[in-house]
This record gives C-alpha cells, sequence and structure tokens, in this order.
C-alpha cells in the first residue's frame, strides 16, 4: 500500500494516515489499532532481561508503549494500554515475564507507561515525531512520566527509601532506555519518510 503526500494531514499521527472510507471502517481500522498496540507491549514485555538486586527488569515494553503513543495518538494509545494494563491485572499473562495481576512491584511503571502514551500521543501530534530531535524529546518525556509514575511505586510496593528506589528501579535502566530511544528516534521519522511526509 502507498501512501501519497496529500494524504499526510497537519496534526496527523502514523495511524491517521492509513485509509478508512466510512466511519464504520475508521472504527473497525481503530480497533484492530488498539489491539494490536496492546498485543504488541505484551510481546515486547516477554523480551526481558533480570536486573541483579532489583524486582525490575530491562524489557522491550517501554519501547512499545512509546510507539503505540506516538503512532496511534493520545487517545488510542490511552484506550491501547489501558486494555494492556487491565487484561493483564485480570490474568492475561502479558507483563514482563509471563506475569499477570497487580500484585507486584513493577506495577507502576505499567500505570506510568499508560500514561507516557498518551503524553506521547498528544506531543506526536504536534510534530513531537517528526525529525530525530523532536522525536528524542517526545520519548524523553514519555520515559521521564513512566519512571514519575513506576519509581514511587516501586519504592511504596518494595518498602524501599526514595534513594533505593532510584537505585534499584531508575539508575539500571537509563542506558537501555536511551537506546531504545534512539530506535524510535531513527523507526518514526523513518516511517513518515515512507509515507511521503517530508516534514
Ligand atoms: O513487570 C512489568 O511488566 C513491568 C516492567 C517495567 C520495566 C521498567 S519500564 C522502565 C524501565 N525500563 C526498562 O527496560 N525496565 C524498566
Amino acid at each position: 500500500m502507498s501512501f501519497s503526500a496529500s494524504t499526510v494531514r497537519p496534526g496527523a499521527v502514523l495511524a491517521d494516515v492509513l485509509p478508512a472510507s466510512s466511519a464504520g471502517r475508521a472504527r473497525v481500522r481503530d480497533t484492530v489499532l488498539v489491539l494490536g498496540g496492546a498485543a504488541l507491549t505484551g510481546v515486547a514485555a516477554q523480551i526481558a532481561v533480570p536486573v541483579p538486586g532489583s524486582p525490575v527488569p530491562v524489557t522491550g515494553q517501554t519501547f512499545a508503549a512509546l510507539l503505540v503513543g506516538a503512532s496511534l495518538g493520545a487517545r488510542r494509545g490511552l484506550l491501547s494500554m489501558a486494555l494492556y494494563a487491565v487484561a493483564g491485572v485480570a490474568g492475561m499473562p502479558w507483563f514482563s515475564e509471563g506475569a499477570s495481576g497487580a500484585a507486584m512491584p513493577s506495577f507502576g511503571y505499567i500505570l506510568g507507561m499508560l500514561l507516557a502514551a498518551t503524553v506521547v500521543g498528544a506531543l506526536a501530534r504536534r510534530g513531537g515525531d517528526r525529525g530525530m530531535l523532536r522525536t528524542a524529546g517526545t520519548m524523553a518525556a514519555g520515559m521521564a512520566v513512566t519512571y514519575a509514575v513506576g519509581v514511587p511505586y516501586l519504592a511504596v510496593a518494595a518498602d524501599l527509601t526514595a534513594g533505593e528506589a532510584i537505585a534499584d528501579g531508575l539508575v539500571p535502566f537509563l542506558v537501555g532506555d536511551a537506546l531504545k530511544a534512539a530506535l524510535a528516534m531513527g523507526a518514526l521519522p523513518a516511517a513518515w519518510k515512507l509515507v511521503g511526509d517530508k516534514s
């Protein structure tokens, strides 16, 4: 499928480029995108590397959640990550390493990713996914939101001091998250080029 530059409206996110000839088809498209975003995050969560001494693993989840927000926009990104969180709490084994339920100290990061996908989606609609530098800023904002919820939650859930929560729940992930942001910096502007937007 190819897209001409004229199909890319200002203020669009990548998902808006997918054609839908009627309101009904747009609903089907959005439903598939929301389900697909949740499934992608669930698969990315299984790419998990334990961090010695920390209850929180390095995972592919953050990358997937931020990509879902940026490419679907705030509303569909929020719905997709809400579906991911609710289905996981209800028993779907698609949190990191096949876990489910809310009784884990890393659950705050999942809530953070839900909020982050929404923020990243709103920024993407304002052009935050066009060009490498703007994408880097958008990803950094999404990561910051994820940690702003995840680290305090970890401190409370695992009975850690603020310093311990930062040492166990933030510091070990900074390099990996920078690499994920670098991947997104390549992927999102490249995707826009592919669909014909040169901005
Ligand atoms: O147990 C879960 O499913 C949630 C795992 C959360 C992992 C966090 S997200 C931010 C940071 N970056 C990573 O790669 N891992 C942690």
